[in-house]
């Protein structure tokens, strides 16, 4: 439904957005995951039309946003993360002008009582925009991007200033609109992709770090595994223990205390840690009063893709430093930031 290819945006020196492909299937719900700034909304004006790239293409249902830009248009509705909403006219004056201006020719009344529906404004659509509350003027913002019944929601982030409340409906609309529509969502808060998409795009700085289902990309995290261990001793004499182990990457203490302390410990990927570990504190008669496994949690993974202090701009070695032994670094600490 959604082929991108080579998206690029500058703005002057900055590089907003670098050649970002990828497609989208029929009915997926795909979300545009990122820190601000990371060029979420440059990539959807892009998509929509509203900006023209700097190289690069967007194909939306076979039709080129650039070459076939009405044709295109048509697919898509949008929702800009501030909704162009008229506060001095009703909700179903506001959406009868968007159904004008649209140049939309399914029949008036029943197809703007149906996205009254869809989006729960029936009861409100003889309100003033200005008394709506911010949940209703979302989505107020929502029924005007599904009027002429669009192919393609591009959603730029929905529940961005909602109470918890309206973030749980809005969800829930977004989610059964995918049954009619392929939806391109934004978002900086990882829960909320996480509840609502099939697929994740996590991008920074204008590039996708990762491609996947929410279990794809916990899956490619599978090589480092993670435990946790109590051990009694001085955490000094632990920790060089378990740092001279080959099989450990990282062994930071997480909690001190007297003669019992918790370490955390990162496997090389795809070693099994647990016997050497085992074996090197047994034959220094070290104590291993509780040992367990650490789930990454999507959120880590996320914080781990996007941390672009090592990935980006390596630093040069230090004669002196400590050599390195692992290239990944979770829970955005190095060695010796802890004991
Ligand atoms: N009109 C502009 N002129 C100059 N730089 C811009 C312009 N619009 C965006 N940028 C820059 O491009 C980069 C990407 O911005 P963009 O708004 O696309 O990010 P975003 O992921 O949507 O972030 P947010 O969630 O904060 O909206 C940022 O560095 C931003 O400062």
């Amino acid at each position: 439904m959604i082929q991108v290819q080579g998206l690029t945006r500058r703005y002057g020196d900055t590089v907003a957005v670098s050649g970002l492909s990828f497609s989208v299937q029929e009915g997926e719900i795909v979300g545009f995951l990122g820190p601000n700034g990371a060029g979420k909304t440059t990539t959807m004006n892009m998509i929509t039309g509203c900006l023209r790239p700097t190289a690069g293409t967007a194909v939306l249902g076979g039709f080129d946003i650039d070459t076939d830009a009405d044709q295109a248009r048509k697919m898509i509705g949008y929702l800009p993360e501030n909704p162009p909403l008229y506060p001095d006219m009703t909700v179903s004056e506001y959406l009868e002008f968007v159904y004008a201006l649209k140049k939309c020719t399914l029949p008036k009344d029943e197809h703007l009582a149906q996205v009254c529906g869809m989006t729960g404004l029936t009861e409100v659509s003889g309100r003033l925009i200005r008394n709506l509350s911010k949940g209703y003027r979302q989505r107020t913002g929502l029924a005007q991007a599904l009027i002429g019944d669009p192919k393609v929601l591009i959603l730029d982030e929905p529940t961005v200033g909602l109470d918890p409340k309206q973030i749980i409906e809005i969800r829930e609309t977004i989610r059964s609109l995918s049954q009619k529509h392929t939806v391109i969502l934004s978002s900086h808060i990882l829960p909320e992709v996480q509840a609502v998409c099939d697929r994740i795009l996590v991008i920074h700085h204008g590039k996708i770090v990762a491609d996947g289902t929410p279990a794809e990309l916990s899956d490619r995290m599978e090589g480092a595994e993670q435990l946790e261990m109590t051990i009694e001793g001085t955490a000094d004499d632990i920790l060089r223990i378990l740092r001279a182990v080959p099989s450990v990457a990282e062994a930071i203490c997480v909690h001190e205390d007297g003669k019992k302390s918790v370490y955390r410990i990162t496997a090389e990927p795809d070693a099994d840690v647990r016997r050497d570990v085992f074996d090197a504190l047994s034959q220094n008669r070290m104590a291993i009063l509780s040992m367990q496994q650490v789930e990454l949690s999507l959120e880590q993974i996320f914080l781990e893709l996007t941390d672009s202090d090592e990935t980006e701009t390596p630093a040069q070695p230090q004669p002196d430093a400590e050599p390195k032994k692992k290239k990944r670094r979770l829970f955005g600490r190095k060695r010796g930031d802890d004991k």
